[in-house]
């Protein structure tokens, strides 16, 4: 079996959930298609009791990765206590997602797997970014990119895609921001991003209403009429398929689902409650609209469980196998799809 071309897998937190899940993952992906090279410490990897070969350069990866994983060595400066977050060590949190972007920019890899970082710490030791996603999309803001530019987070499960409007705003400023503009700039990035890294020739987007019955024509708030209509009309006049806002207790359910590839969310939990309720262990976060391709885990660093052994890797595997499966879109190649391969442990087919 042909190897696809390595992604980049982040560490993340390392006194998080990262280090063990990346541990459990590579066991149930390492017979399969998809190698990804483990940017972070070796020392650290090898503590999770699997074999580590460090490696110069991600091409090595797919050589190395049915013996061992593949870790693009970035030693620590700090000693690691799992479940307690070590501020001496966010610099190298932050430069590991650095080299992952720069290693995917270069072309050395394929597209970034992220595992999850603890955001309290990273801020405390200076990090000036919301997440991941805002700081790959400055990472990424000079480079070339043929389309309209993200960064729009997205989170999926099964066959929901729900794309976030707003991200990790207070809700009591959610209807601030809700703009026309924001909404429109969101729908383009979904309806290329469906096109390009899901092979969607005519992308159906559904909009969610941000008020109950969607505003019950006026009399339950004015945003959809004032704000939202207008802008899927507009996006409709420019060639986007987009529904007026709809009242959004109707639109998870399996038909529902059915009607529309992905369904823009004006709120975080708008979107994430769907999401994790239809798949908590499967669910991903997908960064659309970048030049590269991001996947992530759907949960966070869980430090009441770090170290423990019993974290499960399902988000993960998913984010690998949905990270490879977008870029091979993203490249053009054949529609293959991981999900149809079945490996020791690995996701099930249809599993996200
Ligand atoms: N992908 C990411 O980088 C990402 C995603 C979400 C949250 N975060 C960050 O992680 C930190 C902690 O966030 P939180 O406490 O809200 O959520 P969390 O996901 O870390 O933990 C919530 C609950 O889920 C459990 N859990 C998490 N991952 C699990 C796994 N793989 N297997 C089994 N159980 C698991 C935890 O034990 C905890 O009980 C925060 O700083 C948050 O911003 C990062
Ligand atoms: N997507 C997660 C959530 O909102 O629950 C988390 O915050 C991660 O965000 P970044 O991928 O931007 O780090």
């Amino acid at each position: 079996m042909t190897p696809a071309p390595p992604l980049a897998l982040t560490m993340g937190e390392p006194a998080g959930v990262g280090p063990e899940i990346i541990a459990a993952a590579w066991r149930a992906l390492k017979e399969g298609p998809q190698p990804f090279a483990v940017v972070g410490d070796a020392a650290l990897m090898r503590a999770q009791g699997v074999p580590v070969e460090s490696i110069a350069a991600p091409a090595d990866a797919a050589r190395a990765f049915a013996r061992a994983v593949p870790v693009l060595d970035s030693p620590l400066p700090a000693p690691v206590t799992p479940g307690r977050p070590e501020a001496a060590n966010a610099g190298a949190v932050a430069d590991w997602i650095e080299q992952a972007v720069n290693l995917a920019l270069a072309g050395e890899v394929a597209g970034l797997v992220t595992a999850p970082i603890a955001k309290a710490p990273l801020y405390a030791a200076g990090f000036r970014f919301p997440g991941h996603t805002e700081f790959i999309a400055e990472l990424t803001a000079e480079a070339p990119f043929a389309g309209v530019r993200g960064p729009v987070m997205m989170l999926t499960a099964k066959d929901l895609r729900a794309c976030l409007v707003t991200i990790h705003a207070p809700l009591a400023e959610v209807p601030e921001l809700v703009t026309g503009e924001r909404v429109r700039r969101t729908a383009r990035v979904v309806h290329e991003a469906m096109k390009r890294d899901f092979g969607i020739a005519r992308p159906r987007l559904a909009l969610a209403a941000l008020n109950p019955h969607a505003g019950e024509s006026g009399a339950l708030g004015l945003e959809e009429i004032g704000v939202l209509a207008p802008a899927a009309a507009a996006l409709r006049g420019e060639g986007v398929e987009i529904t007026d806002p709809q009242p959004a207790d109707t639109l998870f359910h399996d038909a529902a689902r059915a009607g529309y590839d992905a369904v823009l969310c004006l709120y975080h939990d708008q979107a994430l409650i769907p999401v994790k309720t239809l798949d908590f262990w499967g669910g991903v976060n997908a960064t659309l609209g970048l030049p590269v391709v991001r996947t992530s885990p759907d949960h966070g660093t869980g430090f009441d469980i770090a170290g423990q052994g019993v974290a499960r890797a399902d988000s993960l595997i998913a984010a690998v196998t949905l990270a490879g499966e977008m870029a091979r879109a993203r490249a053009g190649q054949d529609s293959f799809s991981l999900r149809g391969r079945r490996w020791a442990g690995g996701p099930d087919e249809g599993a996200v």
